[in-house]
C-alpha cells in the first residue's frame, strides 16, 4: 500500500506559506509515500491551484452530511471536491469536543465524503482519563464501529488513531502502545470490511515530530501520520516526509 504523509493545519492560516507549499511539491517530485496538506476551508482552491503538478494533494477538515441547503456556515463535501480536495478529515477530536460530534454523526460525513468521492479520513483516539482507566481499547473499538461508513474499502477510507492527550503535547504513547493500538484496529476493521482491512491506511497522529517519526513509522500497521503543529513548517513536515518515504 502507499503510506500517506498528512499534515492538519487546523485553523491555522497560511501556516505553511503557499510558496513553500509549492516547494514541498519540488521537494519530492516522485515521493514513495502520498502527500495531503488539509487546511483551514478558506484556504483549499489556493493550496489546490498552488501545488498544481506536484505530487501534493489536499484535503479538508470536515463536510456537512448533506450535498447543499440552508446550513449557514457549513460545507458539504460536494463543495471540497468541487474546490480540488480529495480527501477530508472527521472526527477529529477537536471537532468531537468543541462541536459535540458523535460516533452516527461521524460515520453520515464519512458517508457523505464517500459519495462525494473523496477519502474519508476518519479519527479515533482515547482521552487520557479513558487511558488511565484501561478503557483505550474499548474507546477506540466503540468508535470504530460506530463511525465507519458504509461503502467503505481500503481506497476510500483511513483511520487516525490519535491520543486526544497526545495531540499538541509533545507527549506520545510508547511504541509498543502505539503497536498494540494499531494491531487492534486493523483486527477491528477485519471484522467490518474482511480482507479489505489489510488495505486500508492507518495513521498515527500526536505530537509527531522529525525526531520521532523514523521510530513511529518502523511500527507494524503504522502506514503513515496525521500531523499537527509540525505540518505548519515545510521543513518538519518535509523531514517527516522523507521519513515515511525511507520507511515505505
Ligand atoms: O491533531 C493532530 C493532527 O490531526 C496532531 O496534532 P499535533 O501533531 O500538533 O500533536
Amino acid at each position: 500500500m502507499r503510506k500517506l504523509a498528512a499534515g492538519n493545519w487546523k485553523m491555522n492560516g497560511l501556516a505553511l506559506s503557499l510558496p513553500e507549499a509549492r516547494d514541498l511539491g519540488r521537494m519530492f517530485p516522485s515521493p514513495a509515500c502520498d502527500i495531503l496538506i488539509c487546511p483551514p476551508a478558506t484556504l483549499i482552491a489556493q493550496m489546490v491551484w498552488t501545488v498544481q503538478g506536484s505530487p501534493v494533494k489536499v484535503g479538508g477538515q470536515d463536510c456537512h452530511t448533506k450535498v447543499s441547503g440552508a446550513h449557514t456556515g457549513d460545507i458539504s463535501a460536494a463543495m471540497l471536491k468541487d474546490a480540488g480536495a480529495s480527501a477530508v478529515i472527521l472526527g477529529h477530536s477537536e471537532r468531537r469536543t468543541d462541536h459535540g460530534e458523535t460516533d452516527a454523526l461521524v460515520k453520515a460525513k464519512a458517508e457523505a465524503a464517500l459519495a462525494a468521492g473523496l477519502i474519508a479520513i476518519v479519527c479515533v483516539g482515547e482521552t487520557e482519563a479513558q487511558r488511565d482507566a484501561g478503557t483505550t481499547l474499548d474507546v477506540v473499538g466503540a468508535q470504530i464501529d460506530g463511525s465507519l461508513p458504509e461503502g467503505a474499502t481500503a481506497a476510500n477510507l483511513v483511520i487516525a488513531y490519535e491520543p486526544v492527550w497526545a495531540i499538541g503535547t509533545g507527549r506520545t504513547p510508547t511504541i509498543a502502545e502505539i503497536a498494540k493500538v494499531h494491531a487492534f484496529i486493523r483486527d477491528r476493521l477485519t471484522r467490518h470490511m474482511g480482507a479489505d482491512a489489510a488495505g486500508v491506511r492507518l495513521l498515527y497522529g500526536g505530537s509527531v515530530k522529525p525526531s520521532n517519526a523514523t521510530e513511529i513509522f518502523a511500527v507494524p500497521n503504522v502506514d503513515g501520520a496525521l500531523v499537527g503543529g509540525a505540518s505548519l513548517k515545510a521543513e518538519d513536515f518535509g523531514k517527516i516526509v522523507a521519513a515515511l518515504s525511507a520507511a515505505a
